[in-house]
């Protein structure tokens, strides 16, 4: 085949993957040891734990760590046909990095622009990735070759940028930012990482630097600040063994569930897989969403189609027990919750059962609650039930 046409075939392969993913999603970092991978990597795996197809590929071409973080080192991608196979994760989590390439994962890749732009592409149209609500690509430190690719690559790629607190990280978030800006790629928000520490004896996070640099950058640049990592040594042990924070009951595990309730309700709509139906419960009390979901008086359940309210009920909940709600809901066919607080039983309940939750809402009546969803302005605060009960808070959208 001429070169023409197998470029020609190659960029159609391209297009015809890229459209068979829903969500595309950069990691991207200023400055390197910030903990990019470790975000990327637990991003995708809490992701597909939830039930999405997930695909997580590892475009730092020169310090690969994907396959470390993951402990599958040692795998390797095979030709299948015409196509690359990933490695297999999980039934609904694919990887390919650099690392599974190499004859040693310990090998130094010395390749230069234009063969890194080429591997690249080519781990986009030539790996048997299949349909995905998300494609999670963790690239390397700064603005060089490889998110410059990506960006031109897939234009509707959004950046997640991760940052410690300290001034110097900030500043090379800045650079990130103008760079999303030049090359014309929004920005999905930013994540604090290695923000105040988590004692091993308590598990109380303690703010032993600065912190919330993260947020005020977010502020000063109105883009969402998704949330605050603390250090955790367990984090570092964990991943040496392979294992991912899903595994770890702790604060952090908690933390990155918030994280990515707020990613998957940032970009929902997008995600249904061609679905466009959803029904979406808050729980009420005296008309609008009251912060206790076990104790509420009612349940508000909106029909959502083609991003719509097409019907709206009342429903009230049998009385207040350990799992009750959750299966209740289930039963209902509801898939998203909005609500104040939760606890973390009843929330893995709900994941279990395939119902998404978001939490920190407040407010408002089911339409006001739902319409802000739909139209990704729901003001999302902290989870109540991590505060005292009564001191919700009770702003309308
Ligand atoms: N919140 C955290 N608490 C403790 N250790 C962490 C935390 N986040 C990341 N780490 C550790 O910090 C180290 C660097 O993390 P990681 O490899 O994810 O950073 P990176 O930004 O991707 O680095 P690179 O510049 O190599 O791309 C790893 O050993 C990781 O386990």
């Amino acid at each position: 085949m001429a070169d023409k046409d197998k470029n020609k075939e190659k960029l159609e392969r391209l297009e015809n993957f890229l459209k068979k993913v829903s969500n595309k999603i950069m990691v991207m970092s200023g400055k390197g040891g910030v903990g990019k991978s470790t975000v990327a990597a637990n991003l995708a795996v809490f992701l597909s734990n939830r039930g999405y197809k997930v695909g997580l590929l590892d475009v730092d071409v020169h310090g690969p760590s994907i396959g470390t973080i993951m402990g599958i080192v040692w795998q390797r991608i095979y030709p299948s046909g015409e196509m690359l196979k990933p490695v297999l994760w999980s039934k609904n989590l694919k990887v390919v990095s650099v690392q599974f390439l190499l004859e040693n994962p310990d090998d130094a890749i010395i390749w230069r622009g234009p063969i890194k732009i080429g591997i690249i592409n080519q781990f986009l149209s030539d790996v048997d990735w299949g349909e995905l609500d998300y494609l999670i690509i963790d690239s390397p430190p700064g603005t060089g070759d490889e998110p410059l690719t990506i960006a031109q690559t897939i234009p509707d790629c959004k950046a997640l940028i991760v940052t410690t607190p300290q001034k110097l990280s900030l500043a090379d978030v800045r650079k990130s930012l103008t760079f999303c800006k030049q090359v014309n790629i929004d920005v999905l928000g930013v994540i604090e990482n290695m923000s105040g520490f988590v004692c091993p004896n308590c598990g109380t996070v303690h703010n032993i630097f600065k912190s919330g640099g993260g947020d005020e950058l977010s502020k000063q640049y109105k883009i969402d600040f998704l949330g605050k990592i603390p250090i955790d040594p367990k984090i570092v042990e964990e991943s040496d063994e392979g294992n991912l924070l899903d595994k770890y009951n702790g604060k952090v595990k908690e933390i990155m569930n918030e994280i990515v309730d707020k990613i998957i309700n940032k970009l929902s709509k997008n995600n249904k897989g061609g679905e466009s139906f959803m029904r979406i419960a808050i729980p009420m009390a005296q008309g609008e969403l009251c912060a206790h979901f076990g104790h509420c008086e009612v349940f508000g359940i909106a029909d959502v189609e083609d991003g719509k309210i097409v019907k709206e009920e009342y429903l009230t909940p049998p009385p207040h027990a350990p799992g009750v709600i959750p299966n209740w809901l289930a039963k209902q066919k509801v898939n998203v919750v909005l609500t104040g607080g939760m606890g973390p039983m009843a929330k893995n309940l709900m994941r279990q059962n395939g119902i998404e939750v978001i939490t920190g809402v407040s407010g408002g009546t089911l339409r006001d609650v739902v319409e802000a969803y739909l139209n990704n302005k729901l003001v999302i605060g902290e989870n109540s039930c991590d505060h005292e009960h009564g001191k919700g808070h009770a702003h309308k959208h």
